[in-house]
C-alpha cells in the first residue's frame, strides 16, 4: 500500500547531543502506530518533528507525496494530545473545545455544531457546562480528545495520552481512543513507553532504543518474533536461558536463547523435551495467572545460577499445590525457544 506519511532518515541534534539517528518510516492510511520505547529514546522528538513543532537536523517528512519538512505546524492539519491536558481552567469544556476552532474560518452555528458533536463522540454532551476543575482525570482527558478531534485533523498525534489516569479510566480509554480512531478513518500515531497500551491499540509498533528504531511489526511479530534481546525484554517478560556471563556474551558469536514465561510447561508427562528441575522461590499471585520464580537445578540436583519465570494459569496452579521450596520439573517446548543470532555482540539490557 501506498504510504501515507514517509520520514526519510530524520535526525535530530540537541548541539552535540544526538536525539535521533537517521530514522526512517512509513506510514499508510488510517494506521494506528505506536512508538514504544524507554524514556529518553527519542520518540516525543520524533513525534514533535512530525507535528512541525520541531525541525529535524537533517531528513525530509513526506505527507501524501508533497513534501512537508519546512511546513509550519499550523499548516500541516495534524492535532496533538499531550499527558497533561493542556485545557484552560477558566474555561468551560464547550469554551476550551470552540477555542480550537476559532482558527478555523466557521460561523458560530457551525462552531456550536462541531462542539456538540464531538462533544457525543467522547460521550461528554451533560458536562459541556463544566470547567476542568470539575472533570475527573479521564473526563479531562476526554475534553481535550474531543478538541483534538473537532478540527477534523488528517493526523492525530498522540503523546503519553494516558499515562496520567489510573489503571481502569485507562484501559477504558484505550477502547475508546481506537474505537474513535476506526469510526473516524483518522491516522493515528501515538507515543508510549507502556507496552502493553501498544499491544493493545496498535496496528504497528515501532519500537525505539537509543534514538533508533530496532524494530517494526505487528503487535504480534514484535511480541512473538522479537529481534534482538532488547526487544524481547522490553515487550513482555521473557526468560534468556544464557549460559555465558556478560563479558563471555560480548565476545560469543554463539546464537542466544529465550523463552516467555507463559510457554514454559510445568510437569513431566510429554517425554519429547527433556525435563529439568528448579525450586520455587517465589509465588506471586497476579489476577488471572501465577508468576513462579524458580532456582534451576542441574542434573546431580545442585542449585544452578540460574533462575527461570515461569507463568501458570490460575485455574492450573489448583491442582499442583505448589509452596514455596518445592522442587518442580518444569519443560521448555521447542517451538516457543526464540533464538537470537549473534552476527553482531549481543547486549542486554538492565
Ligand atoms: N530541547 C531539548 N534540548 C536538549 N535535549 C533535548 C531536548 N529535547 C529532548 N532532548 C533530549 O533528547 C533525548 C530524547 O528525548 P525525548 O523526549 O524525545 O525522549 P522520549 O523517548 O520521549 O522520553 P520520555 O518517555 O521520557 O518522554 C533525551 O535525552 C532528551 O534529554
Amino acid at each position: 500500500m501506498q504510504p501515507y506519511l514517509t520520514l526519510n532518515q530524520i535526525q535530530k541534534k540537541f548541539g552535540q547531543f544526538v536525539s535521533l539517528k537517521g530514522i526512517d518510516l512509513q506510514i499508510t492510511h488510517n494506521e494506528f502506530v505506536c512508538l514504544l520505547g524507554p524514556s529518553g529514546c527519542g520518540k516525543t522528538t520524533l513525534l514533535r518533528i512530525i507535528a512541525g513543532l520541531e525541525t529535524a537536523t537533517t531528513g525530509s517528512l513526506v505527507m501524501d507525496g508533497k513534501d512537508i519538512t519546512k511546513m509550519p505546524a499550523g499548516q500541516r492539519d495534524f492535532a496533538m494530545m499531550f499527558q497533561s491536558y493542556a485545557l484552560f481552567p477558566n474555561l468551560t469544556a464547550y469554551d476550551n473545545i470552540a477555542y480550537g476552532l476559532s482558527s478555523k474560518k466557521l460561523n458560530k452555528r457551525e462552531i456550536r455544531n462541531r462542539v456538540d458533536e464531538v462533544l457525543d463522540l467522547v460521550n461528554l454532551s451533560h458536562l459541556a457546562h463544566k470547567y476542568p476543575g470539575q472533570c475527573s482525570g479521564g473526563q479531562q482527558q476526554r475534553i481535550a480528545l474531543a478538541r483534538a478531534l473537532a478540527m477534523s485533523p488528517k493526523v492525530l498525534l498522540l503523546d503519553e495520552p494516558l499515562s496520567a489516569l489510573d489503571a481502569k479510566v485507562r484501559d477504558k480509554l484505550r477502547k475508546e481512543i481506537r474505537n474513535l480512531h476506526e469510526r473516524l478513518g483518522m491516522t493515528t500515531i501515538m507515543v508510549t513507553h507502556d507496552q502493553e497500551e501498544a499491544l493493545t491499540m496498535a496496528d504497528k509498533i515501532v519500537v525505539m532504543n537509543n534514538a533508533e528504531i530496532v524494530q517494526i511489526g505487528t503487535p504480534q511479530q514484535v511480541y512473538e518474533h522479537p529481534n534482538s534481546p532488547f526487544v524481547a525484554d522490553f515487550i513482555g517478560a521473557i526468560n534468556f536461558m544464557d549460559t555465558l556471563n556478560a563479558s563471555e556474551r560480548l565476545s560469543s558469536k554463539e546464537p542466544m536463547t529465550a523463552i516467555r514465561p507463559e510457554h514454559i510447561h510445568v510437569g513431566a508427562l510429554d517425554q519429547a523435551e527433556a525435563v529439568q528441575y528448579g525450586r520455587i522461590q517465589e509465588i506471586e499471585f497476579r489476577g488471572s495467572f501465577y508468576r513462579l520464580t524458580l532456582q534451576c537445578m542441574n542434573s546431580a540436583e545442585e542449585p544452578e545460577q540460574r533462575q527461570v519465570m515461569i507463568d501458570i494459569s490460575s485455574e492450573q496452579t489448583k491442582g499442583l499445590q505448589l509452596t514455596k521450596e518445592q522442587v518442580i520439573p518444569f519443560r521448555l517446548p521447542r517451538e516457543r525457544i526464540i533464538t537470537f543470532h549473534a552476527d553482531k555482540p549481543i547486549v542486554v539490557n538492565g
